[in-house]
């Protein structure tokens, strides 16, 4: 399904990402770790377009994509949510939805006179409400939400597309562990019929989730493997798990 390789990027000299090689087969569920700094959200922003790579490939399906803008990327099928919140306070949770599902078709970018138009959409935004167990919130503003229902907010506008490919950067960053697990839940469901690739620094969702693991630091793939390899893996302890990960269990 995806496949990097010798991936880099250069920032004025700076090798953010250097010579990185992943790979991830259709329908699996891959996480990235590293510590602060080892390129993770750069990696991110190759694979969607947001930067171009100064060398290396990025095979979606077998298709080069490195260098495509990130629209193209994302009607290939590539989805993303993000580290940070990105919604809009005074809109509902249904208008979102009903944004996201129509913004492939042009008609978002009119979106203030075509309501009409838009509630086409309501059907499928409830649905995908209902998928991340926001439907009885259909109507009340984002603002309003507790952290933990906007992150879900988010995962359900990158499902908006049906994406087969979703990147969820850190989906459960600054969740209590009430969340965290209600994130897990979701995130499985998912990635029925769909590849996953996430970064997260919390080891028991990594553990939780992933199929398989890259670990990266300084740019650089220190290992890979399935989570109880790489936990294992003397080198990612002294250099993961041992520093910014050896918090999180
Ligand atoms: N636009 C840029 N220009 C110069 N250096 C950059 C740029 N973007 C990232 N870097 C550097 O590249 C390195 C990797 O950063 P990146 O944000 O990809 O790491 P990360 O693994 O996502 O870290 P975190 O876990 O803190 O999000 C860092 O040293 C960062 O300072």
């Amino acid at each position: 399904m995806l496949r990097t390789v010798d991936l880099t990027k250069d920032f004025r000299g700076f090798t953010a990402v250097n010579a990185v090689n992943l790979d991830v087969a259709e329908g699996m569920i891959h996480a990235l770790v590293g510590p602060n700094g080892a390129g993770k959200t750069t990696l991110f922003n190759l694979l969607t377009g947001f930067l171009s790579p100064t060398s290396g490939q990025i095979l979606l399906r077998g298709d080069d994509i490195a260098g495509k803008q990130p629209e193209q990327i994302a009607h290939m099928g590539v989805a993303r949510s993000f580290q940070i919140t990105s919604l809009f306070e005074q809109m509902t949770l249904l208008e979102h939805l009903e944004l996201a599902l129509a913004s492939p078709t042009g008609l978002g970018y009119r979106f203030w006179s075509s309501r009409k138009q838009l509630s086409r959409f309501k059907a499928r935004g409830m649905e995908l409400l209902d998928e991340v167990g926001l439907a009885d919130r259909s109507g009340v503003t984002a603002g309003s939400l507790a952290y933990g229902q906007k992150r879900a907010l988010e995962i359900s506008l990158a499902l908006a597309n049906d994406p087969s490919l979703l990147l969820l950067d850190e989906p459960t960053a600054g969740m209590g562990l009430e969340d965290v697990d209600r994130t897990i839940a979701l995130v499985k469901k998912a990635s029925q019929g769909r590849t996953v690739v996430f970064v997260d620094h919390n080891m028991h969702v990594v553990g939780s989730l992933a199929d398989s693991v890259t670990v990266l630091q300084s740019g650089e793939v220190l290992a890979e493997g399935t989570y109880d390899e790489v936990r294992n893996d003397e080198r990612v302890i002294t250099a993961y798990l041992g520093d910014a990960g050896g918090d999180h269990g």
